[in-house]
């Protein structure tokens, strides 16, 4: 295979696996997250928190050059993964 296309997969090995890391940091947050809100009786979604994220992702995309509605779609999808297992674990 060519070298440098070899280089570049190299690279981008790299940066999934930081990603699958960050995911799993962030959900090990949100599961402890999800269990003080079951504790308290909270409810699963915060929409008010979540329309602040995503603005301040929305920005840093902007700034940081990546597609602010991509950005969006994807903590949108990480959002609703971590409300079904907030609501699981309140009935639990
Ligand atoms: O901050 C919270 O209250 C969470 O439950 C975490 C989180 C998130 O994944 O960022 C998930 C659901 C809420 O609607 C808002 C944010």
């Amino acid at each position: 295979m060519d070298e440098s296309l070899e280089r570049y997969r190299q690279s981008i090995d790299n940066i999934d696996a930081a990603l699958v890391f960050m995911l799993a940091e962030r959900f090990k947050v949100t599961q402890a997250v999800g269990a003080y809100k079951a504790k308290n009786a909270l409810p699963p979604a915060d929409p008010g928190r979540e329309e602040r994220q995503i603005a301040r992702l929305r920005q840093l995309a902007v700034d940081a050059k990546l597609d602010p509605d991509f950005t969006e779609k994807f903590l949108r999808f990480i959002i609703d993964e971590v409300i079904r297992h907030h609501e699981s674990m309140r009935g639990a």
